[in-house]
């Protein structure tokens, strides 16, 4: 490994972010990435994503912890932090009866060093569109363009705010192939999403945040194999749950039935699914629709936020629940500091 694949390129340090009504989106998170990795940001709608995005791209100063982008405070120290990132925010808002040509221009305009519009145009697949204004383009067009511009600078760092929400399949996959040419040309990726999959298949790493806070972190195969895995399958006719080994020796910690349907859940899935196999053997049935299966991101994810919901509504007084704010106050927060 080189000295540059330790470097932390974001470094984030007991953050928060409370908002003017006193409600806190952001308690107290720490994470951190390396050059070159991409890094996920997941989380339920309204756990903190964009609050903590914002933070990171110098929108709004943080109302305690610390952080840190390429070694700066990307507030106060935003001009040193700024023409080495790039920022894909959830809604672009660029005057739409300019063309994209015009648009990548005009942007190219307010940026040092940029690459020439028509490169970056190419690169995320709009060259055909060059002449359409912004309004006529589909919703994932208009994402390719938030893309295009957010490369314009040739950013060592990229903020990608929910970067394929609106795009279909094959646009997807485009913006991911993308998105891992950048990683091995050495970008630092954070990218916020809720597709699960793209996570799972693009993040070298990703925290997973419920109501501002992290409640899991890692490789996603370090998240997934902390949850537990799946066997389900049907009774033979004439079996009952009770004739199979104990479930306990199995290492089974959970179990459901649905009429004759049965599925386990355990964090021993070699054992359990051997035990259950030659029980099976043993007793000359056939185990139909058996399907044994480690647990996906999209099970861990689901399984981390009822388990910090649950643990969230025990701790809590009823009362202290946030109230949501329109979405609307924030974007005008946005503009006010992106001036
Ligand atoms: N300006 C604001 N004032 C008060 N509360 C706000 C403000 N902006 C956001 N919030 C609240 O902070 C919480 C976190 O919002 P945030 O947008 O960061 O979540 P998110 O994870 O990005 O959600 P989504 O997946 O829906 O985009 C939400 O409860 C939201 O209502």
């Amino acid at each position: 490994m080189t000295a540059n694949e330790h470097e932390h390129v974001i470094e984030v340090t007991g953050l928060r972010r409370v908002y003017g009504g006193g409600f806190e989106a952001v308690r107290g998170i720490t994470f951190s990435v390396g050059r070159g990795e991409i890094f996920a940001l997941l989380g339920t709608n309204g756990a903190g994503k964009t609050s903590t995005v914002e933070l990171l791209e110098g929108l709004a100063p943080p109302s305690g912890g610390r952080v840190r982008v390429l070694g700066h405070d990307p507030f106060a120290e935003r001009a040193a932090v700024r023409p080495r990132t790039g920022v894909m925010l959830q809604e672009g808002g660029f005057p739409s009866d300019l063309t994209v040509a015009e648009t990548t221009r005009m942007w190219a305009g307010c940026v040092s060093g940029a690459r020439p519009p028509a490169e970056v145009l190419e690169r995320v697949g709009l060259t055909t569109k060059s002449r359409v204004r912004v309004k006529q383009l589909s919703g994932g067009e208009r994402r390719r363009l938030d893309l295009a511009l957010a490369l314009l600078g040739d950013p060592e760092v990229l903020f990608l705010d929910e970067p394929t929400t609106g795009l279909d399949a094959e646009g997807r996959r485009d913006t991911w192939e993308l998105v891992r040419r950048l990683r091995e040309a050495g970008t630092t990726v954070l990218l916020t999403t809720h597709y699960l999959e793209e996570a799972e298949g693009l993040a070298d790493r990703l925290a997973i945040l419920h109501d501002g806070e992290i409640a899991a972190a890692g490789t996603p195969a370090e998240v997934t194999a902390a949850q537990p895995s799946r066997i389900s399958f049907e009774l033979p006719e004439g079996y009952h749950l009770g004739d199979l080994p104990p479930l306990g020796e199995m290492g089974v910690c959970g179990h459901e039935t649905d009429g004759r349907l049965v599925r386990l859940h355990t964090r021993h899935l070699q054992r359990a699914a051997t035990r259950l196999l030659v029980w099976a053997e043993g007793a000359g049935v056939e185990l139909g629709r058996l399907d044994v299966r480690s647990a996906s991101l999209e099970e861990a994810f689901l399984g981390i936020a009822r388990e910090a919901s649950a643990s969230r509504s025990t701790a809590e007084p009823s009362g202290t629940h946030k109230t949501h704010k329109a979405r609307g106050t924030r974007q005008a927060e946005k503009k006010e500091y992106a001036a």
